[in-house]
């Protein structure tokens, strides 16, 4: 079992990560802007003023129009030839404006995607396993791109189309309105019911969208599940298999991209139509009075082109909404990454542990991961300090799910787990955790130097004490013999070494933390002979002086163990050493005679 205790710094039990409640988009936005947005108002406002220029700009491109054609008409040669520079001047500063303003907004919007993932990475590596295990890596990590990615362009809409679009509406409508008011209100009259089926298309559309972004996640699940394990896929001719897999998320995520662009779709037409309806109000009225002489050509066209603007930028709005709602969607999968409080964490008055000595005490413990049958039920164990002690029982038995106790990756859902007497849940997890090295199956190796991941043992250790840590280990031979010596990258996974090496620098990991209690998850199980006794005697010197609790697969390693116990359906039906529960011909005996009937 790799599961065992990883050193993931985590722990505990409990709740699904809070979700904010449908319908809320706007206090996601809200929120969006309090915690995230307004520190950087100062250079929001900047933005808000080339807004602002660029919106002018826009606005006024009708008044030139109008006094060109009123120019064209009464023949006044001044503003003929001024027109041009003015139309100049007017696109210049809108073009300088525009460019300005949306390199300032994405930098902006860059600075809070990194914020928020920094905030999202912090809250998951310090999140319980129980929240953990019910998403995989790869969906979880699709929050920091396409959630991420979808946030931002709802951001970046809202500063830039909502504050642009929204000028440029109230720049245009004074003007519509100082050129002729009457006819301004006849031309918008319908607008007030536009709102209706546009929030109604905004709230399906939002719901589309959590919908697409999760399935988005299960998607890269399913990629990086397939790839993983591509060996053994296609030893096993899974390659089918995991097409069609695969395929059925791509289809469903299909499916709900259409929805949203049905959705999206219906919003331009209906305000086309909208925007159509007034122009045709406008004809209607205005040609009547341009027939009675009561209006100029100059006054019309005026008229209409600001209308038109007016009409884009109101579209804007449309899709804006639509848009606001998606993002609103992804903000809520972010903020529930880092709204997760996790469960287990230091108690109110929870005191530092002084140097353990290493008893270790399980009484009646009980434990369940969820709703059903319990992992553990009524353990009971004493386990003094110094000493070797064993877990051994067949899969499932729930061996890894007691070594996790000790370092609180999980909590007890009854009884209690203590070191040296003090229950762990009143202890702080720094010093808890600090008095416990675990080395598993997986050899857990980050991307970085030998001597920064045998460093995380003990980070303040000096390199001498690393060097001496890696010989302690037996590891010195192969690290030595490299020409970047302890400086040298071990690759992603540390997969540039052998599964034995990796063990060996896990050893040299734990052997610098020096923690009184080691728990081991029988990590030569994996190993060659040949390995495995440079490996063993590396786990040998480690031992000594420390309570050691292992998970052993191989019952042939543990025979000098103080103390057996034997586990079966959560529960610890013998306990002995290996010769006495031989003789007892129980569970043990069992196991020990299929091994080695296996064995021969
Ligand atoms: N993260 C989890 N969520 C839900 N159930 C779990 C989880 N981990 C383990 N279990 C269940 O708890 C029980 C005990 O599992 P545990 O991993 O402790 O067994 P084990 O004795 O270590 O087995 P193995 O030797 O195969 O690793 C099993 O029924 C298992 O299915």
């Amino acid at each position: 079992m790799a599961k065992a205790a990883a050193p993931a710094p985590a722990a505990p039990a409990s709740a699904a990560p809070p979700r904010a409640p449908e319908g809320r988009s706007r206090d996601v936005m809200m929120r969006m802007w309090r915690d995230w947005l307004s520190p950087h108002w100062k250079r929001l406002a900047v933005n808000l003023m080339l807004i602002g220029l660029v919106a002018g700009t826009t606005s006024a491109y009708p008044l030139i129009i109008k006094n060109a054609l009123d120019a064209f008409e009464t023949r006044d040669v001044q503003m003929i030839s001024l027109a041009p520079w003015l139309v100049i001047a007017a696109v210049t500063a809108k073009s300088a404006a525009l460019y300005a303003q949306r390199l300032q907004t994405n930098k902006i919007l860059s600075e809070v995607d990194r914020n928020l993932q920094v905030a999202m990475y912090g809250a998951l590596v310090r999140a319980d396993l129980a929240r953990l295990d019910r998403e995989a890596p790869a969906a979880t990590a699709s929050r920091f791109t396409t959630d991420i990615l979808v946030l931002h362009t709802a951001c970046e809409k809202l500063i830039t189309a909502l504050i642009r679009d929204g000028l440029t509406v109230i720049g245009l409508l004074g003007a519509l309105l100082w050129i002729d008011w009457e006819l301004t209100l006849y031309a918008l009259a319908a607008l007030p019911a536009a709102a209706i089926p546009i929030g109604n298309i905004g709230r399906r559309l939002r719901r589309i969208a959590r919908r697409s972004n999760e399935e988005a996640a299960v998607m890269a699940g399913r990629v990086a599940e397939g790839l993983g394990g591509i060996r053994l896929s296609k030893t096993y001719r899974l390659e089918g298999y995991l097409a069609d897999k695969a395929g059925e998320t791509f289809d469903s995520l299909r499916r709900l991209r259409v929805r949203a662009a049905d959705q999206r779709a219906r919003i331009d037409p209906f305000l086309e139509g909208l925007a159509g309806l007034g122009l045709a109000v406008i004809f209607w009225v205005i040609g009547t009075r341009i027939a009675s002489g009561e209006n100029s050509i100059g006054e019309f066209m005026a008229f209409v082109s600001s209308f038109l603007i007016a009409g884009q930028s109101l579209r804007g709005f449309g899709t804006l909404y639509a848009e606001i709602q998606q993002g609103a969607a992804a903000g809520e999968r972010i903020f529930d990454v880092i709204d997760a409080t996790p469960a287990i964490s230091d108690r109110p008055g929870a005191t530092a542990l002084p140097r353990l000595q290493g008893e270790l005490r399980f009484e009646d413990v009980s434990f369940h991961y969820g709703e059903g049958v319990p992992a553990l039920a009524g353990v009971s164990l004493t386990i003094p300090a110094g000493a070797k002690v064993a877990l051994v029982g067949r899969s499932g038995a729930g061996k890894t799910t007691l070594m996790n106790l000790i370092p609180r990756l999980y909590d007890v859902s009854g009884g209690r787990v203590a070191v040296d007497g003090h229950d762990v849940r009143d202890a702080t997890l720094e010093s808890l955790r600090g008095q416990v090295a675990v080395v598993g199956q997986d050899a857990v190796i980050f991307d970085d130097t030998i001597a920064r991941n045998v460093g995380f043992g003990r980070p303040e250790a000096s390199r001498e004490e690393i060097e001496q840590a890696l010989r302690d280990a037996n590891a010195w031979d192969f690290v030595s013999a490299l020409p970047e010596g302890i400086d040298t990258p071990c690759g992603e996974r540390g997969l540039r070494f052998s599964g034995g090496e990796r063990q060996r620098l896990t050893i040299a990991r734990a052997m610098l933390k020096d923690a009184p209690i080691l728990l081991l998850d029988e990590p030569t199980s994996a190993l060659d002979a040949e390995s495995e006794a440079k490996v063993r005697a590396a786990l040998d010197r480690l031992a000594e002086g420390r309570t050691v609790v292992v998970i052993a697969h191989r019952l042939s390693t543990i025979r000098d163990a103080d103390l057996i116990a034997a586990m079966d359906g959560g529960r610890i039906v013998e306990t002995g050493r290996h010769d006495e529960l031989l003789e007892r011909g129980g569970l043990y005996a069992d196991l020990h005679r299929l091994q080695f009937r296996e064995g021969a």
